[in-house]
């Protein structure tokens, strides 16, 4: 296993997770171990019900795992208790799901702000990821007059107001068209190319984990294979190379 440093955002080390439903028991995961390093884009693929958003889940700490170690930025997240926990996860994690999960009532600029736990140069901070994300002219609108690709854009904005180093997002393009969805996958990799940030993408979809730079097969609760994408951009390749993964043994 590589050693364990601060810079390190992200390391899994052989995590489980079960759910027990009536007389069923699922292994949603079933010893992964994963490291993400500074600057990497990983996207993690695999079949319904292979224990993609339960990782993901883990890793942002909004699940307890059963077992193994969730470590984020140096910090085991088993180690901190619900409130710490919850501080924890607003400096260092952005998060952003496929349903943008925005608050109905506060306009795009509110929604933005609303994690902030500083108050030290946030109308600055607010300014520049508006600017960054194309959304200073909608600033003031709520989330029902916005297309889902602004919704989105919106829940990038808010995962990143607390400058997290690293950012996980669960199907992020699930709900939107495909030119939309192209387009906040290079708002993703420009958080990577740009701002040496670290993104974790779960998908279904081999034009999304064409972006990253390492695809993470999962399947059966484990982590199957992995493998570079290597700069391609062709969904057919990344497409072919996760149905060899398929057949692969498991990483270990
Ligand atoms: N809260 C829960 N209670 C019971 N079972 C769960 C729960 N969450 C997940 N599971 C089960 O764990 C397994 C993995 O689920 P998970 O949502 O991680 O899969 P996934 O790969 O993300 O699937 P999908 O692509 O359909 O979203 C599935 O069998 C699922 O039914």
């Amino acid at each position: 296993m590589p050693s364990i440093t601060s810079a390190t955002p992200l390391q899994i080390d052989q995590v489980c997770k079960t759910y027990c439903q009536g007389t069923s028991t699922v292994h949603a995961l079933d010893g992964v171990n994963l490291t993400v390093q500074p600057g990497e884009f990983v996207a993690i693929m695999g079949a319904s019900g292979s224990g993609k958003s339960t990782l993901l889940h883990a890793m942002a700490g909004l699940i307890q795992v059963d077992s193994g170690q969730v470590v984020v930025s140096g910090q085991d997240l088993s180690q901190l208790g619900d409130v710490a926990l919850t501080k924890f996860r607003q400096k260092n994690l952005g998060i952003v799901f496929q349903a943008y999960n925005l608050i109905p009532a506060l306009t795009a600029e509110e929604n933005v702000r609303l994690p902030a736990t500083d108050s030290g140069n946030l109308d600055d901070r607010v300014e520049r990821l508006l600017d960054r994300l194309g959304m200073s002219e909608r600033r003031s609108h709520r989330p029902m007059a916005l297309s889902g690709g602004e919704q989105q854009r919106i829940a990038i904005a808010r995962a990143l107001i607390c400058d997290p180093a690293i950012l996980l997002a669960d199907e992020p393009t699930g709900s939107l068209d495909s030119v939309t969805g192209t387009q906040i996958c290079q708002l993703l990799r420009g958080l990577v190319d740009e701002e040496q940030r670290s993104v974790v993408v779960v998908t279904h979809e081999p034009h999304v984990a064409m972006w990253a730079d390492r695809v993470v097969v999962m399947k059966d609760g484990t982590n199957l294979a992995e493998f570079e994408t290597l700069g391609t951009r062709d969904p057919q390749i990344i497409a072919n190379r996760y149905q060899e993964s398929l057949g692969a043994e498991a990483v270990h």
